[in-house]
């Protein structure tokens, strides 16, 4: 379980109140209205933004005081921040080693990583020679090969056209599903909600307010949410 025990995050002047708890294993969707502090919420937990009171744990392991990369947690971002001059296979195995200096069962896991988001026979490109859903491909694998507990994604597909996002949304739902990750996914689309996260936490009023079902939110928006989604 992810929890922030009556945390406060202070994103320089900007303050958001975090009381809330998320069982293991969930796909929740993190919406609400822009400037409410999405980010603000995705960046506290990943241990960039600071926490300064309260306590963050996960599975009972303290995680306030963490640096971010001994934190169980993964991030993607929207533009993937894949390196243009590294190959799909030197850009996915940074999930595993900035040096790059892997051992054989290491170069099999990305080559599997590869395979699973369906880039195999694309190991030596380079990502200008990718569609925009193949690089956000290359992101997810990278994302896999890590094999963190926590998913955390920032409006990770906002720049693809509808049918590819929906792909992308069903393969972050497929590989959850298969390694138990828990996900956090901030989203400006309702219907990324409906499609992959079984809950909602709604970030308004200066609160990340504790999960609700994604349905019963979004059929019934609280006047907050009810303003942004117009
Ligand atoms: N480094 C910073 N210093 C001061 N204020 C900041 C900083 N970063 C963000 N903020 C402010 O914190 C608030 C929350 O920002 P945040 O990016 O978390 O919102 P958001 O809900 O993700 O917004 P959007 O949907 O527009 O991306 C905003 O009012 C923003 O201006």
């Amino acid at each position: 379980m992810l929890k922030l025990d009556r945390c406060l995050l202070e994103n320089g002047s900007f303050r958001l109140a975090a009381d809330l708890e998320i069982d293991a294993g969930r796909r929740i969707a993190v919406i609400g209205p822009s400037g409410a502090g999405k980010t603000t919420l995705i960046e506290a937990i990943a241990g960039f933004v600071p926490i300064s009171e309260g306590k963050l744990s996960w599975n009972g392991q303290e995680l306030t005081g963490v640096a971010p990369g001994q934190r169980p947690i993964a991030m993607l971002f929207q533009d993937g921040n894949l390196f243009p001059h590294l190959s799909v296979a030197q850009n996915v195995g940074l999930g595993i080693r900035p040096n790059l200096r892997l051992s054989r069962e290491e170069q099999d896991r990305v080559r599997a990583a590869i395979a699973r988001v369906g880039l195999r026979g694309m190991e030596e490109r380079k990502p200008a020679a990718l569609s925009g859903g193949q690089q956000s491909r290359v992101a997810l694998g990278r994302v896999l090969v890590q094999g963190r507990d926590l998913l955390l994604l920032d409006e990770p597909f906002a720049a693809l056209g509808p049918a590819l996002k929906v792909e992308m949304l069903d393969l972050v739902a497929e590989l959850a599903e298969e390694t138990g990750a828990t996900v956090l996914m901030v989203s400006h689309d309702p219907a990324d909600a409906r499609r992959i996260a079984d809950q909602v936490v709604l970030v308004a009023d200066g609160t990340a307010h504790p999960p609700m079902p994604t349905a019963d939110l979004l059929d019934n928006p609280p006047p907050a949410l009810k303003a942004y989604l117009g």
